[in-house]
This record gives C-alpha cells, structure tokens and sequence, in this order.
C-alpha cells in the first residue's frame, strides 16, 4: 500500500513583529506544498510542552530561552536548531562580530576586503583620552557596542569633531566613516544560498562639508528609511547605476564567514571605498535579517528548510546508529551547514 509522503514540520520562535514579516501566507503555502508545515512555537508555553518538531527555526533573546533550547537540544538530539544560541551570541557585540571578518583566509586578487578602523569606548573618560580617539580619522560613527535587536542598539550618531564625542554614552564602538557613494550592498546568506541587493546609505562626507558641519547627527536604519528629501531624491537616483560588486567575490566571504560563525541564517553590510574603488568594508553583520525584502524568499527559505528535514532524514538513522554507541554524541546545525556543503563539493 503506497503511504501518504512523510511531511515534516519546522517550529518557529520569533518576536511579533519578525514574525509578521517573515511568516508571509506565501512562504508557509509554498512550503505546505513541498511537504513542510511551518508551525509558531508559543513563546508564553514551556517549549518542551510544544511540538513534535523536525526542525527549529528562532530568533528570541534572552537567558530563560536559551536555557529552554539548551533542553530541548538534550532532549531532541537530532533536531536542528536554526541557529545554535552561542553562535549567534558573537553578533550581539559590534567587535566581535567583525572581528570574524578579520580572520578570514581568503585570497585576495583584484577586489581586497576587509573593516574600518575602529576602537571600543566603555567609559565617558577614555572619549577624551587623545591616546585612544587620537588615532581616528573624522568622520566617525559612533555605534552602541551591544547589537541585541532592540531600537536602542540601531541608534547612531555620525561624528564630525572630536569635541562632539563628549556627549556619547559608552559602551560603544567608534569606526571611521568611509566614503562609499551613498550605497550599501546587503549580502543575504540562507545556508548554501547567497543573494546582493543594492540598497541606499548614508552620503559620502567632503572635506568642505567635514570643515563646515558642526558636532554630529543621529540616525538609525538607514537602508529602511523612505526619501522626502529632493535632494536626496536627486543624490539616490544613482542607486540603480550603482555597480553591483562580483557575486563570486562576496560568495566567497559570505561562505568563509558561515563557516568561521557556524551560522546558516545572516546577512552582512558591504560598501566600497569610494577612494580604492575595488576595495569593500564589511560594516555590520545581522542575524535572521528581513528575508521577505529579498527577491524569491519564498522559495530560498522553503528550500533550505527542505534540504535541512531531508539531509537530517537520513541523519536519523546515523544519530541511532552513533548513539548506541556513544549516549552523549551530538548532531548540530554547525555540522549541518558543514555536511549540506560537503555533499556539495562530492557532486
Ligand atoms: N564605517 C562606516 N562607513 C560609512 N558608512 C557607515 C559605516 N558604518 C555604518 N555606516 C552607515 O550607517 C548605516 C548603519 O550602520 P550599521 O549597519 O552598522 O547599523 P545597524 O543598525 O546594525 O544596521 P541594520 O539595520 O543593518 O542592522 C549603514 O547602513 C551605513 O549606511
Ligand atoms: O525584523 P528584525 O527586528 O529582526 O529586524 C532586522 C531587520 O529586518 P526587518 O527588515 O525584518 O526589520 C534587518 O533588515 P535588513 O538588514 O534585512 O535590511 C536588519 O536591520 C537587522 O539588523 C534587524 O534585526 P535586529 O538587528 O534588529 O535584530
Ligand atoms: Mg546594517
Ligand atoms: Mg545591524
């Protein structure tokens, strides 16, 4: 008798406000059709109550729901969780998420990458320490050294004179502001896949307009912003003749940077000095981003989603086979994102 295709469920543990965008009814139609449901995980239930789920997908803060995911880890050894809490840790600080970038081995040939010259302020007193700010050109942009997703840590201040550093609030990172034409390029990674869009950015800064501007503005999320401005409108309207940078060189950091963070779900920010022209800075690094902005999501995410239930289908019987064996061996979606890659260069 021909069984009904096994279906398998993804769980999804997201804020409201993420779930609203991402959780669109094509993304979850189009995954209902290939044989995945996507179900909401109910943040206000104990997760352990919730469930059976072939696969965890979650983007939630905070020590009582890692402390949940740490058991449901334990107690569901070989369902992926999407992505695992300490590795996403490293990109709620604004060092150590580009301190990654850094340590990327990667041939560099015509186009060279790498981040802007930056230095961490935890106290008000080392804002005028000429040791510590000495060395930065102006101007710099100030950034709340915490990226943990709450407003606050998206508030920025663009920095002209030394003196406007005194009225910051530490902890936060100073970087240098790199001219880079008004335009951002937004790598979006989901597990194997890869995707550059264009988006616009904050305006490049003259040394005329560095001499007449005085202390510093405050911005947030400027890709996101709409233009009413007309000269704005004018400044943007290049956006679309704006060079897109080769797909097979961001591919290249947007793999050496999975690998190095053990992440499945991110995108980072590129520009491109405006002054070396084939030279790009890695500015910021996000997790879970706004998929649903990026062309064709849908189907990216529902074929990650089937690639990670099929490829642990067959890791099923591997995990018994291993736990026989070894009671405390465990599969993570690092290894997950590792093998999916493997099997790739295997042909
Ligand atoms: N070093 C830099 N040089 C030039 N522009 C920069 C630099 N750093 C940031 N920017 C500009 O400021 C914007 C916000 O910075 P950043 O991306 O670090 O903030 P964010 O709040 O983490 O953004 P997101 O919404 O992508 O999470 C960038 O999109 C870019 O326009
Ligand atoms: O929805 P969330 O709150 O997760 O917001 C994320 C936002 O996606 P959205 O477009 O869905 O708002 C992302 O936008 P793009 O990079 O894709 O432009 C980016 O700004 C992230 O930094 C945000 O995550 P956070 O840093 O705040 O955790
Ligand atoms: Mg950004
Ligand atoms: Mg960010």
């Amino acid at each position: 008798m021909a069984g009904n295709p096994r279906r398998f469920t993804v769980g999804y543990a997201l804020a409201p406000k993420k779930q609203q965008s991402f959780i669109q009814p094509s993304l979850v139609e189009l995954a209902r059709r290939r044989g995945i449901d996507l179900v909401p995980i109910d943040g206000t239930r104990p997760l352990a109550e919730q469930g059976p789920f072939d696969c965890l997908l979650h983007k939630l803060y905070g020590e009582d729901w890692k402390a949940q995911l740490d058991d449901f880890a334990t107690r569901n050894p070989g369902v992926p969780i999407v992505d695992p809490p300490l590795a996403i840790e490293r990109l709620h600080n604004r060092i150590s998420m580009l301190q990654v970038v850094s340590e990327l081995e990667i041939p560099q040939n015509r186009e060279t990458f790498g981040i802007p010259s930056q230095v961490v302020i935890y106290d008000s007193g080392t804002l005028s320490n000429s040791g510590v700010v000495g060395a930065l050109r102006f101007p710099v942009i100030a950034k709340p050294l915490v990226a943990d997703g709450s407003a606050k840590s998206h508030k920025m201040s663009l920095v002209f004179h030394r003196d406007a550093l005194l009225k910051l609030k530490p902890p936060l990172v100073l970087q240098e502001f790199v001219n880079h034409g008004g335009v951002i390029f937004k790598v979006y990674v989901v597990g194997d896949y890869v995707q550059c869009v264009k988006r616009k950015s904050l305006p490049d800064v003259s040394e005329e307009k560095l001499e007449c501007s005085e202390g510093s503005v405050t911005f947030s999320q400027v890709s996101n912003m709409t233009t009413q401005d007309p000269t704005e409108v004018e400044y943007y309207m290049h956006l679309d003749e704006a060079e897109m940078p080769p797909l097979s060189f961001v591919t290249e950091i947007a793999k050496g940077l999975r690998q190095a963070m053990g992440l499945c779900l991110f995108n980072f920010d590129v520009i491109r000095d405006v002054k070396v022209g084939n030279h790009y800075v890695v500015i910021d690094i996000n997790y879970f981003p706004g998929y649903a902005k990026m062309p064709c999501y849908e189907n990216v995410l529902t074929d990650f989603f089937w690639n990670i239930v099929h490829e642990n289908k067959g890791q099923d019987a591997e995990v018994s086979a291993i736990s026989s064996n070894d009671k405390d061996s465990k599969l993570s979606v690092g290894n997950h994102c590792k093998m999916a890659e493997d099997m790739e260069n295997d042909g």
